[in-house]
């Protein structure tokens, strides 16, 4: 990163109002007698190229390579609470396997906790080849920066080519503190991850609204560092053996230093989200009123499904965003999916198209949904779902 150095030496009253007079942006103020610069400043350099020495423009040296053979193993974050691992955790070592298999190096995770000694003998069940803790009770409340602190120590020491982490709350907010104290790369949301022979991460993500795919790759800086969302990849079958190395770290209790206290923990509701359910009801902007939600609640009420739909759903007020499926919004993967009088766009489609089973109903037989969908029906969904619910009471055997 590059930043102005403001000369106070060479400058007196009569300079600093020159270089005032000089910003187009007013980003130069005097403060308490002094030239200050403020964050308006663009960066247009003018006041370096006329203000006769008075600030000079210093680039950080760029680094151009980085020495890829120091940096070795694909690490998972172990995202963990009340001794239970989150599944987005047990998606990633599946990847992190396969990904590692390519370049011949281990998968590692690494587990920061309190008590965690039962969640690092149930990873021995999954196939990572190194198990890296660190176990204080410090580290009992997720405190960003003393979980900052010890990735920063794992990453020091072990040296991984790669990080994957949740994007679960927790991991948004670690994952973009590690990157930015090394320095290098975090790709945020990745749906697609690829192996280059020569280490490089290929991360992979819908940019522009979902228009393209982005391939991102971190050439000159290690770690790489991603992000990705819960059911884009799948966990690996628990094995009864278990396998790989629990290593045990110490880290100086002196840096987990973290001003926040935790006072008090208090649940929220658990909601079902659409995340989380097994037969998922979409409905598009094909409903002409909100009243006619009804009908889809009971469909849904019918297969023992949740209801979910398009961004204009949620833009008009009829559903709780939360509701919503896609790109801007959660990514589902049930068994059954029904997609109604939904068009297919792209953003919709990213976050439902590892579905088990789609049935598309669209009035348009081009719509692009078609292209997704397992089973498509051509019509209107204000006569074919009638028609469905009354086919599915009759047999409630209905398979698909
Ligand atoms: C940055 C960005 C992020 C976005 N994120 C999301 C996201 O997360 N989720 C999302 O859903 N959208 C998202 N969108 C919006 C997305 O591009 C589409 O506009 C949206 O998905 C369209 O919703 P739809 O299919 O319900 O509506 P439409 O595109 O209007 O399609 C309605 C469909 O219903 C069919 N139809 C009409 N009448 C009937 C009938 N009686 N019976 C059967 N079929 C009928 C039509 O043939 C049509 O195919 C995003 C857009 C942008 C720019």
């Amino acid at each position: 990163m590059a930043k102005l150095v403001i000369n106070h030496d060479k400058i007196n009253h009569k300079k600093m109002m020159e270089l005032i007079e000089l910003c187009p942006f007013n980003a130069i103020e005097e403060q308490d007698g002094l030239t200050y610069i403020n964050s308006g400043c663009k960066m247009c350099k003018l006041c370096v190229k006329n203000g006769n020495g008075t600030i000079d423009f210093v680039e950080d040296e760029t680094v151009t390579s980085v020495n890829k053979k120091l940096w070795n193993g694909i690490t998972v974050y172990i995202d963990h609470f009340h001794g239970v691992i989150n599944p987005v955790s047990l998606e990633l070592i599946g990847k992190a396997r396969e990904l590692a298999g390519e370049i011949n190096h281990p998968v590692q995770a690494i587990l920061i906790g309190s008590d965690v000694k039962e969640i690092a003998e149930e990873l021995e069940h999954y196939g990572v080849d190194q198990i890296h803790v660190y176990d204080y009770k410090e580290l009992e409340h997720f405190k960003v920066q003393n979980y900052t602190e010890v990735f920063a120590d794992y990453i020091d020491k072990k040296k991984p080519s790669s990080i994957l982490v949740g994007a679960t709350t927790l991991g948004r907010s670690l994952a973009p503190r590690v990157a930015a104290r090394f320095r290098t790369g975090l790709t945020a949301d990745c749906t697609i991850l690829e192996m280059k022979p020569n280490t490089d991460l290929v991360q992979i993500r819908p940019a522009f609204g979902g228009n393209i795919m982005a391939q991102i790759v971190t050439e000159r800086h290690r770690p790489q560092l991603c992000t990705v969302r819960a059911k884009i990849f799948d966990a690996p079958e628990r094995t009864v053996e278990k396998n790989g190395e629990t290593i045990n770290h110490q880290i100086d209790i002196k840096k987990l230093n973290s001003e926040i206290q935790v006072l008090d923990i208090v649940k929220k509701d658990k909601e079902v989200s659409i995340a989380d359910a097994e037969v998922i009801v979409a409905v598009g902007r094909a409903i002409v009123k909100e009243e006619d939600l009804k009908m889809i609640q009971e469909f849904a009420d019918l297969v023992d499904g949740k209801i979910a739909c398009t961004r204009p759903l949620i833009e008009c007020g009829w559903l709780s965003n939360k509701l919503q499926v896609g790109l801007s919004g959660r990514t589902v993967k049930p068994k059954l999916l029904f997609a109604f009088g939904i068009h297919g766009a792209v953003q919709f489609t990213a976050g439902m198209n590892g579905s088990e089973t789609i049935v598309a109903v669209n009035i348009d037989e081009q719509a692009p949904i078609f292209d997704v969908a397992h089973y498509g029906i051509v019509g209107d969904l204000y006569k074919v779902i009638p028609k469905l619910a009354e086919e599915i009471k009759k047999d409630r055997k209905i398979t698909f």
